[in-house]
């Protein structure tokens, strides 16, 4: 309860809000002031009088059962709550401080029941969420925390106060080491955080341990194919290892196969730590093997830092990290390929290859499908990835093209 108080009174009044209202627009910034002050036109539209309001945090120093305990709520928000209600994802911030975001939702109750209140009251048991809701009074509308069943808590009102755009989308200031990891120990400790509640961890941990360090010296070049799902990526690579005469490994490694569903039913923080790690075995076998022979890599760091940039990063492709953003840099102590060909087509022909394979897609996938914004802030975010950067790849005609135009690439840079 000192935990909920300190969230309500302390920090509260130096932070803003940020409601992802509509996708395609900048989130409705507001903060919280004492005294009134008169909404505009789009805070109106937000704080009417349509239904009831509530807004949910989720505040808690385990980041692993912070993870968790969000990802909970949204499901049983999504199940829970009937068509009446809209459920948008929010979140509350220090400007420019990193780490400062909270995340949470914004709950627009229309129905006429109290069916959002009793649910929320009953999530707001938890030590780790704070619910408040919205009231409006005439031009002005104020906030207060939403009791708790059986606890009635000393009311405090805040009223909304319109807040500045923030330069950088609120979510980029977690990024670091919540959804990228720019060495291997960050994502080591997540995972060895995770040992309780996931046995399997104990077992990737056991599989990266085993790993010898990755040395390289002047092996054969290291070429990693990298692009959305449908692009080509395993077409091209195994087209490219008999060409070559290659070793063809991928990311995550195969041994880390039985693990992969566990983990990607996970909150971001434990997926992306999951497949961080994988990187850094794939790294060892390459060390490996281009001792002896060219290797050719499919999917490595690019797709792990684009997909979860692209799936932290809320909305439109503007929301991203900047270019030459420090979360695009690749980790300091992950073996550096000699060249990453992204692949890319259109999304029709994208659809069209998902279409023929007609295979069972992942959720993520199945998300790339419907969610145009989502593909495009992962292709962009696989471009602004620097040092090394990518080079884009037509993959779009017939394979023994594409294969050629690769070769040709590759025989340019290193005679093969
Ligand atoms: N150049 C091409 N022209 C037409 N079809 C292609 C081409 N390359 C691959 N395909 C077909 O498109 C589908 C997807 O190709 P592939 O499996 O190689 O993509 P991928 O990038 O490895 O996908 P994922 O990441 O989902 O494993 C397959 O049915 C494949 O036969
Ligand atoms: N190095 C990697 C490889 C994959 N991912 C994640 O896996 C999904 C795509 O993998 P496919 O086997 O379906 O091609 C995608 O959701 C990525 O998030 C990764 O993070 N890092």
């Amino acid at each position: 309860m000192l935990k909920r108080a300190m969230f309500r009174c302390g920090q509260l009044c130096s932070r803003v809000f940020a409601v992802e209202f509509d996708l395609r627009t900048e989130p409705l910034y507001f903060t919280l002031n004492s005294t009134p002050q008169v909404l505009h036109k789009a805070y109106q539209e937000l704080f009417g009088d349509d239904g009831k309001l509530f807004s949910l945090h989720v505040h808690c120093d385990n980041r692993i059962e912070k993870a968790q305990t969000h990802a909970e709520i949204k499901h049983q928000l999504s199940i829970a709550l009937s068509r009446d209600c809209d459920v948008f994802e929010a979140s509350s911030f220090i400007p420019d401080v990193k780490n400062s975001l909270v995340k949470g939702f914004f709950i627009r109750d229309k129905s006429t029941t109290d069916l959002s209140e009793d649910v929320l009251k009953t999530l707001q048991q938890s030590k780790s969420v704070c619910v408040f809701s919205y009231k409006r009074e005439g031009q002005y509308c104020w906030q207060e925390m939403l009791s708790p069943v059986n606890q009635v808590e000393e009311s405090v009102r805040q009223y909304i106060t319109p807040a500045a755009a923030a330069e950088h989308h609120p979510s980029t200031l977690n990024i670091r080491n919540s959804d990228v990891f720019y060495n291997m120990d960050e994502a080591y400790k997540v995972l060895k955080e995770c040992t309780d509640i996931i046995p399997e961890s104990k077992e990737v941990l056991k599989l990266v341990d085993e790993q010898l360090e990755t040395s390289r010296g002047d092996g054969f070049p290291v070429i990693v194919i990298e692009g959305l799902d449908a692009t080509g990526k395993t077409t091209l690579t195994e087209a490219l290892r008999e060409s070559l005469n290659a070793t063809l490994l991928k990311s995550p490694p195969q041994c880390l196969a039985p693990f992969r569903q566990r983990f990607d039913s996970e909150p971001p923080l434990i997926r992306r730590a999951f497949y961080a790690l994988g990187n850094y075995i794939t790294a060892a076998h390459i060390g490996k093997e281009s001792l002896r022979a060219p290797v050719i890599v499919d999917r490595f760091w690019h797709s792990t830092a684009a997909y979860a940039i692209a799936t932290a990063v809320g909305g439109r492709v503007e929301n991203l990290p900047e270019p030459g953003s420090e979360l695009y840099k690749w980790p300091e102590d992950l073996l550096k390929p000699n060249l990453v060909l992204l692949l890319t087509v259109s999304p029709e022909e994208r659809l069209r290859r998902l279409r023929d394979r007609g295979q069972d897609k992942t959720i993520e996938e199945a998300e790339l499908e419907v969610n145009q914004l989502f593909r495009l802030k992962v292709e962009e975010a696989y471009k602004r990835i620097q040092n090394p950067a990518c080079i884009i790849v037509d993959a779009s005609p017939s394979p023994q093209e594409v294969l050629q135009q690769v070769q040709h690439l590759i025989r340019n840079k290193y005679h093969l």
